[in-house]
């Protein structure tokens, strides 16, 4: 069994989780900040433009119905060579174990997003391959925290969508509030819509377990290609120091 790579000390520090790769025994501390995920990079200059602005995490889907599919439009060699501070996490839906550890081994992925019906059984494979694990769940007009039980063990992180016609980059909004409720140790990602419009109340969100957002549609010039202005504005709403480098 390989562990997966811990996050750096400061961003987890900073998300208020524990420094090593130790899975939280209880919900996390508040975090000083939200760590910022931005999803669904398609586009080689966008991507370039972005990784210069260090968010937490950036996404690829590798979903071949998605307007965002990686498929040919990058070079797995351009996705290697960014820095390794930036957790670089592949967007999954309903796909082999063998078929997802074969993409994150030729892409330099860290981090697995589970996007469709994927089991408890291979969320656990996955992160015993070493690679991190994100479970998404689509959220409609309710939550069952208690069917996520079983996820419990083999998930560093949830992320919470809104339920839509297709399976993620909706851009719709779902109900935050229903998150109030959320009692389990997984720390996790809100997704859904989000936009600019959203950054005050984001910055200033408090609910329990949210250690990040996810952003994609709502900073978009086109299905898969970023505007970094944008991404850079929520960057320094939600407080980062972005541009540099650095966190
Ligand atoms: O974005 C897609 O095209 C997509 C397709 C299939 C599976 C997952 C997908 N996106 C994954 C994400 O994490 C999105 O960022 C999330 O669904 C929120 O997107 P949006 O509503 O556009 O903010």
């Amino acid at each position: 069994m390989k562990t997966p790579r811990p996050l750096p000390a400061d961003v987890a520090k900073a998300a208020g989780l524990p420094a090593a790769s130790a899975r939280p025994q209880a919900q996390p501390a508040t975090p000083a900040r939200l760590l910022v995920k931005v999803c669904g990079m398609r586009d080689a200059a966008a991507l370039s433009e972005v990784a210069a602005l260090t968010p937490d995490f950036l996404g690829f889907i590798f979903a071949p119905a998605s307007p965002r599919f990686v498929g040919e439009a990058l070079a797995a060699e351009l996705v290697q060579a960014l820095p390794a501070s930036i957790w670089k996490v592949g967007v999954f839906l309903n796909e082999s174990t063998e078929t997802i550890v074969a993409t994150a081994q030729r892409f330099g992925l860290a981090a697995v997003q589970l996007h469709g019906q994927e089991t408890p059984a291979q969320c656990e494979e996955l992160n015993e391959a070493g690679l991190l694990v994100m479970k998404a769940f689509s959220v409609g007009k309710a939550v069952d925290f208690a069917a996520l039980l079983p996820y419990v063990p083999h998930c560093d992180f949830f992320l919470f969508d809104t339920k839509g016609a297709a399976p993620g980059g909706n851009g719709t909004v779902f109900d935050w509030d229903l998150l109030k409720s959320y009692n389990l140790p997984v720390p996790y990602f809100l997704a859904g819509g989000l936009g600019l419009e959203h950054a005050a109340e984001l910055a200033a969100l408090r609910l329990p377990g949210l250690v990040g957002v996810d952003l994609n549609s709502g900073f978009e010039t086109a299905p898969g290609v970023k505007d970094a202005g944008r991404v850079e504005q929520m960057l320094a709403a939600l407080r980062l120091k972005t541009g540099t480098g650095k966190l």
